[in-house]
């Protein structure tokens, strides 16, 4: 019985190429961003993100993250401009951290890894779906946020907030009215390259915008996301923690600031 994928020794991100060969592909995430290696390109535009509060539905325990996912039927939830081109809209937003404050980011800045990492999740509505966009190579736009320990976060505490009705793997819970843009950090100067889901199935289909800015959370928030457990009710307790994939190989790919 060929366990699923996790983050765990025996089926964590060095045993995921088993099962998902593109894990050893062309265009994987997330990777190593030298600032001093990225290109400054005049032509990329300013991120142009527009988020209805109103469009949150729910908060979810996955069992790999949580995630806070949207109703996205309409265009009242998207990201335009950017290095994108279209309108793309937003599905979901989670994270990956670390079991200790020194770790938990899934890209890195010249090797320094940030506790936490927000990825808020877009698809190009030149599909007709979220799934037909996953397996597209413009299918899909992920926004990277890095949390850098510092400050309580108030606006982050609104999600952990809910964490205890979602502690378990397939648990969730209402979660009405949450503005994603004040996850946001104050510049939105980006990096930006081609890549791809950071979790199985790893497809390639992925255009990554990370932002330069952190913003901040408290070293007590961060134990707070800990709190959550990979396993289901009734299982042996596993904490949610080191959910993340750690940096691939550039592999000639370009990347692109839009800043200088
Ligand atoms: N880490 S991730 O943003 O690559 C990612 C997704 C990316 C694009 C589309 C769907 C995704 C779903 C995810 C679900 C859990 C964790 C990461 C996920
Ligand atoms: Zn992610």
């Amino acid at each position: 019985q060929t366990m699923s994928w996790g983050y765990g020794p025996d089926n964590g991100p060095d045993k995921w190429a088993t099962e998902f060969p593109v894990a050893d592909g062309e265009r994987q995430s997330p990777v190593d961003i030298v600032p001093g290696e990225a290109t400054y390109d005049e032509s990329l535009k300013a991120l142009n993100l527009q988020y209805d509060p109103s469009n949150s539905i729910d908060i979810l325990n996955s069992g790999h993250s949580f995630q806070v996912t949207f109703v996205d039927d309409s265009d009242s939830s998207t990201l335009k401009d950017g290095p994108i081109s279209g309108i793309y809209r937003l599905k979901q937003f989670h994270f990956h951290w670390g079991a200790s404050d020194d770790r938990g980011s899934e890209h890195t800045v010249a090797g320094t890894k940030f506790a936490a990492e927000l990825h808020l999740v877009h698809w190009n509505t030149k599909y007709p779906s979220f799934g037909d966009a996953a397996s597209q190579p413009d299918g899909l736009a992920v926004v990277g946020v890095f949390l850098q320990i510092g400050a309580e976060n108030a606006n982050l505490q609104k999600v952990l907030d809910a964490f205890d009705s979602i502690k378990t793997k397939g648990k969730q819970t209402p979660f009405a009215d949450f503005d994603p843009s004040t996850l946001l950090p104050g510049s939105l100067d980006y990096w930006t390259y081609d890549g791809s889901l950071t979790t199985p199935p790893l497809l390639e289909s992925v255009t990554w915008i990370v932002c330069k800015e952190p913003i901040s959370v408290s070293s007590e928030q961060m134990a707070k996301f800990r709190s959550l457990l990979f396993s289901a009710e009734g299982e042996a307790e596993s904490c949610m923690m080191d959910n993340y994939r750690p940096p691939q190989p550039l592999k000639g790919r370009s990347l692109r600031a839009s800043f200088q």
